[in-house]
This record gives structure tokens, sequence and C-alpha cells, in this order.
């Protein structure tokens, strides 16, 4: 089955009304700081309240929930209690619970998915749409509520493959939590088959997707009718998803889409035996809603897919990653073309490094027809990356991973100088996916390093070096921005990515430009500006800042949303930034070893072959072009000092640029997500707050 547009959609708009969910689960590292009713975070100021069955005593009393480590649900209000008890009782959640804590297993890991499942298996059986155990065997491939299962695919021949025990242990767990639920307590025997438990399962592992509130960390897993099931995957999706949480304190956008512009296609197999919009109404009143929206123009009739995995991936990754959840080979349009896309190609680092003066790159045999090093290249230095990336993850040590992680860019980057011949084996592109990884590990660790050096030491110079600290954390997310905005020119639907990427840089900004230090830094007898504040600091180069600006206040202003617009502010945004950038880019990498060797951090024409160059040359300014003369022409509106020679010109001028980002990541956010998103509100709240504080 799949999903397809009923009618032309363009870019930015909602494709279907919010689904409720058919079941869903917080995973276990959540079951304590949130709401198992709304997915919202629990008052620690509130005791939480427990499932309600007075038949039942439940092994957790509300007093002793914060010391034990016991998993179990908890509830954030006395009516998200009174609204999904019934449901963790009768599904069996809460025998599971006893079961794990009891010696009938050794399940290892989250239980989220086993827990969604046996929530699934109520839905159904409510419904009425649970086969007997015995029509299963025949029809082991069915559906059960329309939704796919997978099971002979995940299952798959071999009994030592980890999905393969996985799904037998949890489908006779699930059966052992559904025999005490119903008060059958014998353990030793097996008891009948556990076919329609693992059916259900392998249904909540194919159609299951993780649930972000607010765009933040994945909380839980839910699962959905058909109108969101049966969307399929694609490496270039035109569509993406969103939640919407409905607790205490959450508003409902006004501006929501009430009907489906999507509708099914494909075969509907025989055993598929119930309504659609039966199941769209779910029977769940609550829980995280699903609202899917359009990031392309769509026609009528196109098939309308979204994607469930990393688009920053290669393609080799995006493949292992899929088969090893879904078992099934992509050949979406971004997978199946030959060679592969110049993204994919960048990605793995296989893009010639062209255009720069010290650099002759003839394509010689170890190149393809496009100008693609061969894959063993840069093996050596991905592989050093990839540890000191899975170090930091597990360690965690923010001084020793940002050097080592640098020691190995900038040698890559010194290798990239050499002539071809004279380089050693080893290559990774500063837009490798693995650089790319680099990159917000060192944002995030040189931030930590600031904020862990200030909470020590109070003397000027540990401020200053910690100053510098926010420098190279902002950097690092300039050059990540622009990285990711390099694929989204040809790809655009990494919008997602990029709409994040741009407004944690234009925070980063924000913050570099508003902080105390400047006060320590700014030259004598030259007076210390307050001023920063878009309306005084209007962008005097484009009119974009108004109509970025009034589509974030205006959330009505959808005058900006479609395709011709979007060509048009992505490239007047890009012109912008690449003409503010030679003021401050400098600064903001001083002293730094990789660092100082990117010369621009979002114009990365010097990776481009010939085989691409004319497919992407259309956003960037030229370089030469920018000289580093002011953004406006003008001198310092507070000191009336010469161009760019002061601080607070400076100060200024990382103001502007990241405004700029907050806006622009705020216009992207608004066409993945909509205007009332938390990611749109959040750039909003930045730009805003910012003036009043300054
Ligand atoms: C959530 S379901 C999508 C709807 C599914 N096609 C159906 O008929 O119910 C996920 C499953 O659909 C199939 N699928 C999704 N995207 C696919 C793609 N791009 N190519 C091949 N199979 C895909 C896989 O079997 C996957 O496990």
């Amino acid at each position: 089955m799949e999903m397809r547009a009923k009618e032309d959609i363009d870019m930015g708009h909602d494709v279907t009304p919010p689904i409720p969910p058919l079941a869903f689960s917080l995973s276990d590292s959540f079951l304590r700081s949130h709401c198992s009713a709304c997915f919202l975070p629990l008052n620690p100021r509130i005791p939480p309240f427990l499932p309600i069955d007075p038949s039942i005593v439940h092994p957790f009393p509300a007093t002793s929930t914060s010391s034990s480590s016991s998993p179990s649900v908890l509830y954030c209000s006395p009516e998200c209690s009174k609204a999904d008890s019934d449901r963790h009782m009768s599904s069996g959640e809460h025998h599971l619970f006893l079961i794990l804590q009891s010696e009938f297993t050794t399940w290892q890991g989250d239980t989220s998915d086993l827990r969604a499942s046996l929530r699934l298996l109520l839905c159904f059986e409510k419904l009425g749409l649970l086969p007997r155990q015995n029509d299963l065997l025949p029809n082991i491939s069915c559906r059960i509520g329309g939704l796919i299962s997978n099971r002979e695919k995940l299952i798959g021949a071999d009994e030592f493959d980890e999905t393969f025990s996985r799904i037998l242990e949890g489908g006779r767990l699930m059966s052992l939590a559904r025999r005490w639920r119903d008060g059958d307590f014998a353990v030793e025997e097996e008891k009948g088959d556990t076919l329609l438990e693992e059916i259900v399962l392998c249904q909540v592992i194919t159609n299951s997707i993780e649930v972000q509130v607010n765009e933040g960390r994945p909380l839980g897993i839910a699962v959905y009718g058909p109108s969101f099931s049966w969307i399929n995957h694609s490496c270039s999706p035109n569509a993406c998803y969103r939640f919407s949480c409905h607790g205490s304190g959450t508003t409902q956008c006004s501006s929501v889409e009430s009907r489906f512009r999507i509708v099914a296609s494909g075969e509907v197999t025989r055993t598929w035996a119930c309504e659609e919009s039966k199941l769209d109404n779910g029977l769940c009143g609550y829980g995280p809603r699903i609202i899917v929206r359009s990031i392309k123009a769509i026609k009528k009739g196109e098939e309308v897919c979204v994607t469930y995995t990393d688009l920053l991936q290669p393609k080799d990754m995006r493949h292992s990653e899929l088969w090893e959840t879904y078992r099934f080979i992509c050949k979406c349009s971004r997978c199946s073309v030959f060679p592969q896309t110049y993204v994919d190609c960048v990605l793995l680092g296989h893009v010639a490094l062209k255009g720069n003066a010290t650099i002759t790159f003839n394509v010689t045999d170890s190149f393809s027809n496009h100008g693609f090093i061969e894959e063993e290249t840069c093996k050596d230095s991905a592989h050093c990356l990839g540890e000191a990336i899975d170090e930091y993850l597990s360690i965690g040590d923010p001084e020793t991973s940002c050097q080592k992680l640098e020691n190995i860019l900038s040698e890559c980057l010194q290798d990239d100088r050499l002539k071809p011949q004279e380089r050693p084996s080893s290559n990774l592109q500063p837009l490798h996916h693995l650089s790319l990884n680099a990159y917000i590990i060192l944002a995030s660790a040189y931030k930590i390093r600031a904020i862990n050096l200030l909470a020590i030491h109070s003397e000027v110079d540990y401020k200053l070096e910690a100053f510098n600290m926010h420098r190279t954390s902002t950097a690092y997310s300039l050059l990540l921005a622009g990285a990711v905005h390099h694929l989204f020119v040809p790809e655009t639907s990494l919008i997602v990515p990029a709409a994040n990427f741009w407004i944690s840089v234009g925070e980063s900004l924000l913050s570099l430009s508003r902080s105390l230090t400047w006060n320590l830094t700014v030259e004598q007898g030259k007076p210390h500006s307050n001023l920063i504040s878009l309306s005084s600091y209007g962008c005097g180069r484009c009119s974009l800042m108004d109509k970025l600006e009034a589509n974030l206040i205006c959330p009505k202003a959808n005058s900006i949303l479609g395709q011709d617009a979007f060509n048009e502010i992505s490239k007047k945004f890009l012109d912008c930034i690449s003409m503010i950038l030679p003021e401050v880019w400098p600064s903001l990498i001083s002293g730094h070893n990789y660092l100082k060797d990117i010369c621009d951090p979002v114009d990365f024409r010097w990776l481009r072959t010939e085989a691409f160059s004319s497919e992407h040359s259309q956003l960037h300014v030229d370089c030469t072009d920018v000289g580093s003369s002011c953004i406006d022409g003008k001198g310092c509106v507070s000191c009336a000092c010469e161009a760019g020679r002061c601080t607070n010109r400076e100060r200024t001028t990382l103001f502007q640029l990241g405004s700029h980002c907050l806006l622009y990541g705020g216009y992207l956010s608004t066409i993945c997500y909509g205007c009332c998103s938390l990611l749109t509100s959040y750039s909003k709240n930045l730009l805003y707050n910012a003036e009043k504080c300054s």
C-alpha cells in the first residue's frame, strides 16, 4: 500500500489533519520523567499520579516512585491517569512490568515496543479485528487493522539473528502478560501459540515511529492507522511529519488542516476488513497526534513519502539501516540514479577538490568519469574519526575529544592540499558525513567546556578563555549549517536538518553578541554598544529580514510559502550572509588549527568536480565579490568608528548574522512544521528575547 496526493499540493502545507494514535508508549528512560498519557514532562514539584485500578495492589506507591528503580507508568494529572489507566491495566502492560521484574525473563534493553504492542493488541481486540489463532497460520502474512507486519521477512531464517530472538522472546512475554492479565498465572507450561503476539510485535517494529514532541529527543514510539502507516519511505521524500500533544498548557494551532489531502493506493489485501475511518478515529482520544506536511510541491496522483532514516548518511548506511529494521532495499530516485547523486558522493568524501589555487587535481585513473575518488581512499581517516566520535559519545570528555577530532580533521585537510600523487591513502573531506558529525560534537563540546570553565572560575582570564570557546563553538555551528545548506540546495528534502542547524547557529550568534564578556574586550575610549536589536540594526543589504520577520510574527502570511518564494528567499539569504561573513568569520576561527583552513563556511564550490559544477552554481555570489567591507558599507552606528574596526561593530555584525540565520531557520521550520510548531516559536522567542535583553 502507499499514499498518493488527491490534488496538487504546494510545499509547506499540512496534508492530513492531526491523526490520533492507535497505540503508543514512552521509552523506559522517560517513564519517570514524562507523563505516559500526554508525553509532557512531569512537574517535579507535584507528586506524579499512578494508574487507577482498585483491584490491583500497585507495586510502586506514589511515595516511593522517585526512589524505586522499577519502571512503571506515571501521569501528570488525574485526568491523564483516568484516561490511560484502563489501557495500561487491560492491555497487560501492568503485568508485563511484573514479569520483567521476575525470574521469568532475561529481556535486555528497552521495553517500549513490547508495551506498544500490548496496547495495539488491545486496540484490535476492542475493534473486533483480531483473527482467531487458527485462522492465522494459513494466512501468516495477513494484515491486522490494515497494517503490514513483515513477520516473515523480519524473522528470516537465521535463529541467531538478534531480531529473530527478540521477536520470539517478545511474543512469549506478551503472551504471558496477557495470561496474567486474565488471571492465569501458570508459567511453567507453554500455553498455545504466540504467533498473534509475534505478528503484532512485528507490526509495531514495521509501522511505529519515534515520537519527538517539540522536535526534541525521541520520547517513545507510536503506531497510527493506515492513513499514516501506509506512507512509504524515500531518501528524497516530499513530506515530513510533526506531533501535537494535548496536555494541560498546550494550545492548539488555529490553522489546523481538517481534511485528508492524500489517499490510499495499491491493492488492499483480502484480509483488510476494517474501514480506514474507523481506525483513524483510533481508540486514543489522547496521546501524540501526527500531522503530515509537504516539504516539496506535490502533483496530484504523485506518491507521498517520508523518510524512515537519517538523510545525512551516505547511501550504503541508509540502506543498511533500512534493511536492519524494515528488510527492504530502497529504490527511490536518490538511490537508483547512477552514478550516485552529488550529495551522496559528497557525504562519502568522493568528490575531488577543485578551484583552489594550491590544488591541481587531474582526473586520473583513480577517478571515475565523474571525478569521484575511489572508496578506499578515505577509509583510514574515516575510521579514526569514527572512533573519536564514538569515544566522545561513550566517555564524553570534551577537552580530549576536541583535541582528537580537530587533529584528525586538520590532518585530512592538509592531505587535501597535496598533489594527488603525494597524498597518503587517507582523505576526509570537510563535508564527509563523519566530518558533519564531528562538527556537531565540536560545537557542543566547546560550549560545554565554556560553561564548565565559568562554573569553576570567575577571573577575567578564564572569562576570556570561555568567551573564545563560545566563539569556536559558534564557528563549528556555522560550518555545520553552511555545509548542510550546501547539500540542501540540490537535495531539498534535507530541509529539516537545515532548519535545525540554522536556528541553532542563530541562537549561538545571538548569545555571543549579547555576552557580557564584550565589556572586558571593548577598546579603551570607545563607548560600549547596548543597542543590539532588530529595529536598530536592520539589514541594509536585503529586504529579507522584514519579509521573514513578518512570516514569524503573522503566521497567516504564507505568501512566502511556495516553491518560487522559497528559491528566491534561499538565494537572497545566502547572498546576504556571504557578504556579512567575511567580517566575523576570521575572529570566530582565529587561533584554530582546523577552522583556520576553512576560508568560507558557506561556500564549498571548491569541492565541485566538472561533472557537477553547472548543476549547483546558482545560489552563491562569487567569492571574489566579497571583500572585507562592512555589511552596509557605512561606519559603525554607535561610535562612528571606521568600518569593520571596532568590537562594537563586530558585535553588531554577529547579531545581524545571527538574526538572519534565525529568521531563515524559522522560515524553513514554518515550511516543515507550520507556524505554530515549537521550533518556529523557539526561533521567534530567541529573536524577541534578544531585543528585550538589549
Ligand atoms: C510503514 S509500512 C509502509 C506501508 C506499506 N507499503 C504497506 O503496504 O503497508 C513500511 C513497510 O513498507 C515497505 N516499504 C516502505 N517504503 C518502501 C520502499 N521505499 N521500498 C520498498 N518497500 C518499502 C516495507 O516493507 C516496510 O517495512
